[in-house]
């Protein structure tokens, strides 16, 4: 069964969202460290060893020098002498021989296969990729633990950087490729150069990839004084010039959705801190309207909830404190272990695939895998939907929750299809959305409207709610692209459902195209 979750990789371990998997890698750093440990020790053994038998042969000849013959005149020095030189020396060679810890080599070896892969650790940098670009951060502030203004306990090493560096070498930004290198030949003061040239990260090594950069910028002459500097290079400069120049780099890594607008990474920068009051307050327009809805259904005359609007058109608002910490811990509880990578629609292969454009893990809930009383609390919540939004939910969709790790995001993206998909045909498109903040983020993670200036932060229990067509013509409403900003300390966890055109059938007249007004200016 092992080999089979290892190739899905739909469920293998997530260790930039998992809290699970990521206490496994603290297990897992303590048994390696412990490991390297034993094996040393035995080494030291050997060493040992080995160190006194050489100290007590030098030393009986140290003794004898310069009177050599009368020396070995006395029995008490020739015999034993005689007798180390046939005896001795076999033990000796076969303890020279005999292969140290092995039995610590083959602990390595298996725990090998339940290390992070290839694939964790790009996931990792995509994550850091993702919160250095949208914050415009500078690689030494993040190597020196400072996250967008605030200091951090954590460093990055020598060897992170050099990560880093050659990460942002394989997607073409040469710019920023060259600050990660740099820092990691300044880190690299920390520890002994064996240290680094048995770790694979030779300082030399990295001056050609910085040259390999600057020749990439055009920066010929700091690329040639560069390689000179390096006694490695020395004369040899101009020719690893020339030879780059001809034989550009190639991106590697595709950047795919990297690149957010200038727009979505300012609001993100402007909400990423939460007030240190520990109020969440979402950025302009300033509060419109704060009240009490107690019209939209009869439960609300009963239960008003505490409702925001945050913008009249599009209809936006945030109703606070609709869920209990009771519901939210059942609701984290039951999906937690159910999660799996989140997968977006792709209008090309015309199928859900796993994307850069959103990094999470999601499960669709009720699922037959929750046990009964879980598909209740579900229930209550989708009639509760209802309650806030006065629109119809039927069944056949589900709620998605969704986890996001560091790094996490969404693009900003539309929530309406636009094209015809399976679900589109079945169930009309997605008028309306509803979110709900099912925790506080510690850092970032807050969902920002490029468009219209609007970025809303996490805030435990709330729900946000707008419409994302024309409540009246259904024209689809390009102003509402919005996006999940990355999480940069913590974990986010939110809960989404979409409503459908079809479903409010008996709530709502339903509208077809030809659609009125033209919105797509905000496309
Ligand atoms: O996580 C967020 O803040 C946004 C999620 C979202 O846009 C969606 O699920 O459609
Ligand atoms: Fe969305």
């Amino acid at each position: 069964w092992h080999d089979e979750t290892v190739k899905d990789h739909t469920h293998r371990k997530n260790y930039v969202v998992s809290e699970q998997s990521r206490l496994q890698l603290v297990e897992q750093d303590l048994e390696l460290a412990a490991n390297l440990n034993a094996y040393a020790e035995q080494l030291q053994k050997k060493i040992s060893v080995l160190r006194r038998v050489a100290e007590n042969w030098r030393r009986a000849l140290d003794e004898a020098k310069g009177r050599e013959e009368e020396y070995l005149s006395n029995p008490l020095h020739s015999f034993p002498l005689i007798r180390t030189l046939h005896e001795d020396w076999g033990p000796v060679e076969r303890l020279m021989q005999q292969l140290v810890g092995q039995e610590q080599i083959a602990a390595l070896e298996l725990m090998r296969e339940h290390l992070p892969g290839a694939e964790d650790v790009a996931e990792a940098m995509w994550g850091i990729f993702r919160i250095v670009h949208t914050h415009n951060l500078e690689p030494k502030d993040v190597a020196e633990g400072v996250l967008d203004g605030i200091q951090y306990r954590g460093r990055l090493s020598a060897l992170d950087c050099q990560a880093l560096g050659k990460f942002y070498f394989h997607v073409a930004d040469y710019q920023t490729a060259i600050k990660w290198l740099t820092l990691s030949q300044d880190l690299m003061e920390e520890q002994p150069l064996e240290y680094y040239d048995e770790l694979g990260a030779t300082s030399s090594g990295i001056t050609l990839l910085l040259s390999r950069c600057l020749v990439a910028l055009d920066r010929f002459d700091e690329a040639k004084i560069l390689l000179g500097g390096d006694k490695t290079f020395g004369d040899k400069a101009y020719h690893i010039v020339s030879h780059f120049q001809k034989h550009p780099p190639q991106q590697s890594i595709n950047m795919e959705n990297g690149n957010f607008t200038e727009k979505f990474n300012r609001l993100c920068s402007s909400m990423s801190r939460r007030k240190t009051d520990g109020s969440a307050a979402h950025s302009k327009p300033a509060r419109l309207h704060c009240r009490y809805n107690a019209t939209t259904t009869a439960f609300l005359r009963l239960a008003p909830l505490r409702m925001e609007e945050l913008s009249l058109d599009p209809y936006i608002v945030l109703y606070h404190s609709v869920l209990s910490d009771e519901e939210m811990a059942r609701l984290e509880n039951m999906s937690t272990p159910l999660l799996h990578r989140a997968r977006v629609f792709d209008s090309g292969i015309r199928k859900p695939k796993i994307s850069p454009a959103r990094t999470a893990d999601e499960v669709q809930i009720p699922n037959p895998k929750l046990v009964a009383e879980d598909i209740q609390l579900v229930e209550c919540i989708q009639k509760r939907i209802t309650d806030l939004t006065g629109l119809m939910l039927t069944s056949m969709r589900r709620i998605q929750f969704l986890k996001y790790g560091f790094g996490g995001i969404y693009v900003p993206h539309h929530d309406f299809f636009s094209v015809h998909t399976p679900t589109s045909r079945l169930h009309g498109d997605r008028i309306a959305t509803v979110i709900f903040y099912l925790n506080d983020v510690e850092h970032g993670g807050a969902t920002a409207f490029p468009n219209l200036d609007l970025v809303v932060p996490t805030e435990r229990g709330a729900v946000l709610f707008w419409h994302n067509m024309d409540g009246e013509t259904y024209d689809l409403d390009y102003r509402t692209l919005h996006g999940a900003c990355p999480v940069i300390v913590g974990t986010k966890m939110v809960m989404t459902r979409w409503i459908y055109e079809w479903d409010q059938m008996f709530v709502k007249s339903t509208y077809y195209p030809p659609r009125q007004k033209d919105y797509r200016q905000f496309n």
